[in-house]
């Protein structure tokens, strides 16, 4: 059976501390999971776990159904690529590639046809003679890749692994990545990230940490369009949060009434709108405020508008002809477009 992952409930603590708090988190076979989340939220240890490289204080690890939480990193079969690339830096392309293979004792043949392989997937084929620092950083992580893969892993975990290169090249990077994928569709990927493009994009689920915590699971659109709480909601991107009332007569914003498709939490709940999905002028769920901010982004303009206290932002086509700072102006977003959230589990 080709490996899927499955955390059974692990905690890992360094001195005492617990910095990742009873995981339970399942990938499936083939499948690429983004484990997003902020700097020191448990990601990389979870990781290693996977890897082995740290021992759960509890809780077991399986790779393919198989329990692995006691074997050495070198047998559990996996692929790893780091943030900074790790190469070794006297050993050529070929030889780098060519490096967990011979650990593993491959016959020589077969090793020399697998970097041949592993260097034409990563489109590294043409520097195999290059040393490290002949390489530029996007070259180098491609090489990390392609030692990855060299080792046909049932399971690859990519730590941040664009994080170190420019914003251009991320984005080529990560098409490439998703190419690779497309190429290998039974090789499961734990892709941990703090960037939500890179979780969107690549992801068929997102695992979301916060605090050693995994707060939501999902696919990037269920996340995204009705995420579970405030924490998610502007981890994935920008939201307006809003706190309403519910009751019997409906859902308030301030004094105005506000129809939203869905269940209401609570009486006390929070309204999740996304900038883009909130119109200027006259609509349904009509918002009116002041401009308290305008800015031309391009393709778009972001307005900040004060709605009785509230600041609601609204991102729309560039506008011919925009209002100004102080301006009186209507929002309006449609039901079918906001999602009430319970208020305030992000202090939990
Ligand atoms: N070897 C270690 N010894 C002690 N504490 C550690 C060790 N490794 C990590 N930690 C702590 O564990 C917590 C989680 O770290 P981890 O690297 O898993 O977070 P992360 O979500 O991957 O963050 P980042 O995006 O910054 O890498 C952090 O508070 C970190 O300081």
């Amino acid at each position: 059976m080709s490996g899927g992952i499955r955390f059974d409930s692990v905690t890992v603590a360094y001195d005492g501390n617990v910095v990742l708090d009873s995981l339970d988190l399942t990938v499936e076979p083939g499948e690429v999971m983004a484990l997003l989340g902020p700097s020191g939220s448990g990601k990389t240890t979870a990781l290693r776990a996977v890897a082995g490289f740290v021992r759960p204080a509890s809780g077991r690890v399986f790779l393919g159904g198989r329990d692995v939480t006691d074997l050495p990193p070198y047998r559990r079969g996996i692929g790893m690529v780091v943030q900074q690339y790790a190469l070794f830096p006297h050993m050529r392309v070929e030889e780098n590639v060519a490096f967990g293979l011979k650990a593993q004792k491959v016959a020589r043949g077969e090793i020399r046809e697998r970097v041949a392989l592993a260097l034409e997937m990563t489109g590294m084929a043409a520097y195999a003679r290059r040393r490290p620092r002949e390489l530029s950083g996007g070259q180098q992580q491609r090489v990390a890749i392609a030692r990855a893969l060299a080792i046909r892993p049932d399971v690859l975990l990519l730590d941040e692994p664009l994080s170190a290169l420019d914003a251009r090249l991320r984005s080529d990077m990560l098409a490439e990545l998703a190419r690779l994928h497309r190429e290998l569709p039974d090789v499961t990927i734990l892709y941990v990230t703090h960037d939500q493009v890179e979780a969107l994009t690549l992801g068929d689920r997102i695992a979301v940490m916060d605090r050693a915590r995994l707060r939501a699971c999902g696919t990037p659109r269920e996340l995204y369009r009705a995420p579970a709480d405030e924490f998610t909601a502007s981890f994935l991107g920008g939201a307006n949060l809003l706190p309403v009332t519910v009751g019997e007569e409906g859902v308030f914003l301030g004094g105005r009434r506000i129809k939203v498709s869905g269940e209401a939490p609570g009486a006390a709940a929070t309204l999740c709108v996304r900038p883009h999905l909130v119109g200027l002028g006259d609509g349904p769920n009509q918002l009116a405020g002041t401009v308290s901010e305008i800015q031309w982004r391009g393709s778009t303009h972001r307005l900040c508008v004060d709605v009785d206290g509230n600041r609601v932002m609204a991102d729309v086509r560039e506008l011919k002809d925009p209002p100004a700072h102080g301006d009186s102006v209507t929002l309006h977003f449609a039901p079918e477009d906001a999602v009430l959230l319970a208020a305030g589990v992000t202090d939990d």
